[in-house]
């Protein structure tokens, strides 16, 4: 398990604030092995950087974090980079997703492939109509030096996909990068959320009463149009 002491941590948060609304935003991060994928989540939850994880299963964390000055719940599940390598895997994690964050390491350009397959899978998976509004991050640019990926070619890559927004970090060395990226992608999944609640329609009537009592009122309001309607012609 990923570092259980932290994972347990964050489990016992403070998911239980006042005032919080219960909606959940439910946010996977994907990317191949090694990218830093922990590491950002443990940085925005705990603000933490820890620089050695033990990984052999995807962890989930449960929160009520705080989005232009809004408690939402969210839900984030970390998933282990070996396990991206099946597309029926990762097909099952992007289902019943609200947001998704695709984190590559900017200094291993098979991270960024890899990044991109997962791009396409998502595509592929959106059910008609639909996207998901998805970050592709490029963690550890404290290594320049040894950087192998542009972020102008990540910039451009990422315009092809629907919903996808590029973005840099360091896990390392910027402490809030991680926070931007998770309440840039959290205001998405907001706005999201909120331009779909369509306003009920009102219901002027309700019949209530026996399916005998039902007939007799419609006959009534049915002789009671046609009378009108005649008392018009
Ligand atoms: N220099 C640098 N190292 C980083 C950064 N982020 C993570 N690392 C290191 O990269 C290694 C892998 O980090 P993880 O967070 O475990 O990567 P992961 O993507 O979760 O890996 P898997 O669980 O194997 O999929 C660790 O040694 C981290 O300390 C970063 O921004 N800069």
């Amino acid at each position: 398990m990923k570092n259980r002491a932290c994972k347990l941590f964050m489990m016992t948060g403070n998911s239980q604030e006042k005032g919080s609304t219960k909606t959940t935003y439910h946010i996977v991060v994907l990317g191949a092995e090694g990218v830093g994928k922990t590491a950002l989540v443990v940085r925005y939850l705990t603000r933490r950087f820890l620089s050695e994880y033990a990984s052999t299963e995807e962890s989930t964390y449960n929160r009520t974090v705080n989005v232009d000055d809004k408690n939402v719940q969210i839900k984030i599940t970390d998933v282990i980079g070996k396990s991206v390598k099946q597309p029926s895997y990762v097909r099952s994690k992007i289902q019943k997703i609200d947001g998704i964050v695709v984190v590559y390491s900017v200094t291993d350009r098979r991270s960024y492939e890899a990044a991109l397959n997962l791009l396409d899978l998502i595509r592929l998976h959106a059910r008609p109509g639909t996207s998901t509004p998805t970050i592709l991050v490029g963690n550890k640019v404290d290594l320049e030096h040894i950087r192998e990926v542009d972020a102008d070619d990540a910039e451009k890559d990422a315009s092809e996909y629907p919903d996808c927004f590029p973005m840099e970090s360091s896990a390392a060395t910027l402490p809030d990068e991680a926070a931007v990226i998770f309440e840039s992608l959290l205001k998405k999944l907001i706005n999201k959320r909120d331009s779909l609640k369509v306003p009920r329609r009102k219901v002027s009537v309700v019949l209530q009463g026996s399916p005998k009592l039902i007939r007799t009122h419609i006959k009534r309001r049915l002789s009671m149009f046609n009378k009108s309607r005649n008392g018009t012609l």
